[in-house]
């Protein structure tokens, strides 16, 4: 799915306009329709609603909003915030059919007047201003939203297509901005609702489709996009009835360290249950038994070293041998002892496949910067926000640090994930895709070596890098979700992101045979 600017938002709304038979007045009308139905779907007719409206768009949605509302016998009133002199044509349009069937509905709030005090148990929607922000809200429209942010510890706030405030495209840190319950927005997300740093904005988020042309959505190029099921679909392949192990590649998964081979043991879990051919984990003396009890589908190679590893380049002492592996996973729980360092430079030396480089060999490349530019090209780096920073350094707000990571991923050529509630996948095209799966329940030590896993088995089974990382975070994602929803958030683990994997894989072949 396309994430559009506001400005291209804008102009999907002109081309449904210009090219079908729908009127901007129409537009409104279906996006009105659609909260309504969304409001008493999940709130009662007892509720008293407070629809707060500016003078562009977003306020004729309020109004609009206001009019459907009492259509369904809510005691629902619209307050027109004049923030400045002149109000748009569909909000005037909307402004003239309340007032004609609700004429007590309508009341006038002066620039630097008062807001009434909302009922008991009302509900506020903030149609102050969508997506025409053209700058940082300060004075009074500034002066609104701070009160009905203060509001909120009694009230929930339901913002129309975007919290008022917040800037679609560019960073919202240290402006004033709605905190909204819920944001129900049309056709698209919108860049800002997927950034950490607006979480406490956006709440739930619901789109709403309104219908407008898939010809401009289809012909319109976007930098950003989102992951989901049908693509996932296309991009899976299901197993045929004459293949063998030797299909599914061979992975050699380098993790684990005194106290920490609990990370190569989820990975390797997941490496397996993703589907690999033939995994060889390379661990240090002391995860022996640990490996071979706990994943005897895997096979060991054992360090000469008892606590970390120092050896596994001697793996791939040459660029034949690198053949016998078709991609290698590294790092989970891994540690950063100078000898892990320099086996891992080593390695680097004849290996040349893409490879997933996760956690402590991720820190590795933070603290030896010139090991960056020997990875291979193509390979996965899956950095939480912690190791981004360390690998690439800090940023002011989350817009600069998403370009920070696309930047690296097309400079190197490398496939960079930043996870997080939205995981950003950075590719070298200079496209950026977020996943939707997943949840809370997944922030648990141990998720991130799962995902190692999964990475470096669909790598082995032959997926490009690229449908690699976006198959393998949205799957895992899934397994959580699945995870959640059988064990709770909280009571669930790494381990049951793995057990899930299963689950995830039915539900890929069901939605084939669909
Ligand atoms: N295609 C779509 O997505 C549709 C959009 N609609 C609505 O239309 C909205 C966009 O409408 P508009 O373009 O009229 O924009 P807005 O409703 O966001 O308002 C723009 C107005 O606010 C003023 N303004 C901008 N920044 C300000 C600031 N910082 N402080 C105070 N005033 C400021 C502008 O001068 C202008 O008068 C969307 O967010 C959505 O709610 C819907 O009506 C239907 C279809
Ligand atoms: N709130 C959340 N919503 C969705 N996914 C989450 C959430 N919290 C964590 N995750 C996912 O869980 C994983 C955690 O990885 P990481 O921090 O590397 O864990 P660890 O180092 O303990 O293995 C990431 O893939 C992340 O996207
Ligand atoms: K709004």
């Amino acid at each position: 799915m396309k994430i559009f600017t506001a400005q291209q938002i804008r102009e999907a709304d002109a081309y449904t306009i210009r090219q079908t038979p729908i009127s901007s007045l129409d537009l409104m009308e279906k996006a009105a329709i659609a909260c309504t139905a969304w409001i008493c779907r999940h709130y009662s007719e007892y509720t008293p609603v407070y629809v707060y409206c500016g003078l562009g768009n977003n306020g004729g949605d309020g109004l609009a909003i206001t009019r459907l509302l009492r259509n369904r016998g809510y005691d629902a009133h619209a307050y027109v915030l004049h923030h400045s002199s002149k109000a748009s044509a569909d909000h005037t349009a909307n402004r003239n059919a309340l007032q004609q069937q609700y004429p007590s509905a309508i009341h006038d709030i002066p620039e630097n007047g008062l807001l009434p005090q909302p009922d008991a148990q009302a509900l506020i929607v903030d149609a102050i201003l969508g997506t025409g922000l053209s700058r940082p809200v300060e004075g009074w429209t500034a002066a609104v939203i701070g009160q009905l942010n203060d509001l909120k510890a009694a009230h929930e706030v339901v913002a129309i297509d975007i919290p008022s405030g917040l800037q679609a495209d560019a960073s919202s840190l240290n402006t004033t901005v709605i905190r909204a319950d819920h944001t129900l927005s049309f056709e698209f997300y919108k860049l800002a609702f997927l950034l950490p740093e607006n979480a406490t904005f956006v709440g739930d988020i619901c789109i709403l489709p309104i219908d407008l042309s898939p010809d401009y959505i289809a012909q319109t190029p976007s930098r950003f996009h989102i992951t989901d099921a049908l693509q996932i679909k296309n991009i899976y392949r299901p197993r045929k009835p004459f293949s063998h192990k030797g299909t599914f590649g061979h992975a050699l998964l380098i993790a684990g360290s005194e106290g920490k081979m609990g990370a190569a043991v989820l990975s390797a879990k997941a490496c397996l249950r993703t589907g690999v051919g033939l995994l060889s984990c390379h661990i240090p003396g002391c995860g022996y038994d640990i490996i071979q009890i706990s994943s005897p589908g895997a096979m060991c190679f054992i360090d000469e070293q008892k606590d970390h590893s120092s050896s596994f380049h001697t793996h791939i002492p040459n660029a034949e041998a690198a053949a016998k592996y078709k991609t290698i996973g590294i790092g989970p729980g891994l540690g950063t002892a100078a000898g892990t360092c320099w086996a891992f430079e080593k390695l680097l030396e004849h290996f040349h496949q893409p490879m997933v480089i996760d956690a402590d060999a991720l820190n590795i490349l933070g603290s030896s910067p010139a090991m960056l530019d020997k990875i291979p090209p193509g390979s996965l780096l899956t950095p939480h926000p912690k190791e981004f920073e360390r690998l690439f350094g800090k940023t002011a707000n989350d817009v600069e640090r998403l370009e920070l990571l696309s930047a690296n991923a097309v400079k190197r050529k490398l496939n960079i994930l930043l996870k997080g509630r939205y995981t950003a996948m950075a590719f070298p095209d200079g496209s950026i895709w977020f996943n939707t799966t997943g949840n809370p329940g997944m922030a648990t030590g141990g998720s991130g070596d799962v995902l190692t896993g999964i990475l470096t088995s669909l790598l082995a089974q032959g997926y490009t890098p690229r449908e690699a990382m976006l198959m393998g975070v949205w799957l895992h994602g899934l397994s959580g979700d699945h995870a959640a929803a059988e064990r709770s958030e909280e009571a669930m683990i790494a381990e049951d992101i793995v057990e899930f994997l299963g689950k995830s894989f039915l539900e890929l072949r069901r939605r084939l045979s669909c």
